[in-house]
């Protein structure tokens, strides 16, 4: 059996070095020519597995996306072949939210403000949203949440329609697909009038898709509105953002905030574990085997727990002003966007790192925010 993958995708061959042989090449360069001899190909987002691929590849009979999104799959052309697909929907549910709110205690340490009481409206209240939704409770947040076809779906939380929230919120977070048609489109779902909209000093967080938000009317309005924040990680264009919109964000990455070492590997790990059930082939190995150990896998605190102090700590599991300036540097090299991806730093999930206290119980609020809280 041949597997084609994207050389983004760690730890292949321990995974499925067993099944097949693994030809991996940049995601970006996947296509007809790469596919011909593929049985099963394992792509990220970066890999439009469109009609042309799909045709070139006769013998593909499984396609893994190690993903929540797949906006870049064809999934009808793949319906009309009878090929099975799957993305790995919640692989990295958790690395975004703690992306989410590492980059709000940053910003917010850096206005001298203070996160407890704002309102955060959390748009698209699925896996990342409500990652994002936990840990913002966990810090004192107002969070309002807005998601039509989970409240149509009769999902039992309070949820508030776009506007309403958008009025209301001190900051906006975006987590929803994208999706150009149907009855919730989501393509340019922030447009220039519901930008224009935002209240005064509000902060934006986009790390779900850029086409989720008008970015031309959003530089715009930056520029005429300095007092809006912006936190981005996804923008319209990738690889190409607009340099002038990367420039007057506060705080700036290239679409990494589900690039903790645990999503990857787990986004690789759900797909084997589908492929092996369709290969009826037994049980797979347990997740934990694939994930190395954190190089700092402890801390102990003897300062009262404030926001200062949280920023600190999670900044020692994911250092986003580095990233933020790499961004920045690498952005204007040919080709800087995906190499900053490739190489992206060895960054861990909250829940590798051990949070005790001198001389007392750590407290609870450690665990609501994804650490491991010593017992
Ligand atoms: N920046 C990154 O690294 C990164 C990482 C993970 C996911 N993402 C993106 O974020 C998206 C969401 O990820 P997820 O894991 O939370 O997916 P999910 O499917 O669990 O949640 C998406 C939610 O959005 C809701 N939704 C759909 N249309 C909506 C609309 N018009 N208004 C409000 N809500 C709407 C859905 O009902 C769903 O609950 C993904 O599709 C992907 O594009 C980006
Ligand atoms: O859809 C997703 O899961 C995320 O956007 C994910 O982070 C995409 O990462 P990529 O596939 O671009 O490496």
């Amino acid at each position: 059996m041949i597997i084609v993958a994207d050389e983004n995708m760690p730890a292949l061959d321990a995974m499925f070095g067993h099944l097949a042989e693994i030809r991996c090449y940049p995601g970006r360069g996947i296509g007809p020519e790469q596919v011909r001899d593929a049985d099963v190909l394992l792509v990220r987002s970066v890999t439009q597995v469109n009609q042309a691929l799909i045709d070139a590849a006769e013998k593909l009979k499984f396609v893994g996306t190690a993903t929540i999104g797949f906006d870049h799959i064809d999934v009808a052309a793949l319906a009309a072949r009878e090929i099975p697909w799957s993305n790995a929907p919640g692989c990295n549910a958790e690395a975004v939210g703690e992306y989410v709110l590492t980059a709000l205690l940053t910003l917010a340490q850096r206005l001298s403000v203070s996160l407890e009481g704002k309102t955060l409206a959390v748009i698209g209240a699925g896996n990342t949203g409500s990652a994002t939704a936990r840990r913002a409770q966990a810090l004192g947040m107002q969070v309002l949440l807005c998601d039509p076809p989970l409240q149509a779906a009769g999902d039992p939380r309070q949820f508030e329609s776009l506007d309403a929230v958008l009025a209301a919120a001190d900051i906006v977070s975006c987590h929803v697909p994208l999706v150009r048609d149907g009855a919730h489109p989501t393509w340019h779902l922030l447009d220039e009038t519901r930008l224009n909209g935002l209240k005064p000093d509000a902060w934006l967080v986009n790390a779900c898709r850029g086409e989720v938000v008008d970015n031309r009317a959003l530089l715009a309005l930056k520029q005429a509105r300095p007092d809006l924040k912006l936190i981005l990680d996804v923008w319209e264009g990738e690889p190409s953002p607009m340099a002038e919109l990367v420039e007057v964000s506060e705080i700036a990455t290239p679409h990494i905030a589900g690039y903790s070492v645990e999503a990857k590997l787990r986004g690789n790990w759900m797909l084997l574990e589908v492929l092996a059930k369709q290969l009826g082939l037994g049980p797979v190995a347990e997740f934990s085997r694939f994930v190395p150990e954190a190089e700092i896998a402890s801390v102990r605190v003897s300062a009262a727990v404030n926001q200062s102090l949280l920023a600190r700590v999670a900044r020692l599991v994911y250092d986003i002003d580095s990233e933020d300036r790499r961004f920045r540097q690498w952005l204007a090299q040919p080709g800087g966007f995906d190499r900053q991806r490739k190489a992206h730093l060895n960054r861990r999930e909250f829940l590798s790192l051990t949070v005790g206290h001198s001389g007392q119980a750590a407290p609870d609020l450690w665990s609501e925010l994804g650490f491991n809280k010593e017992r």
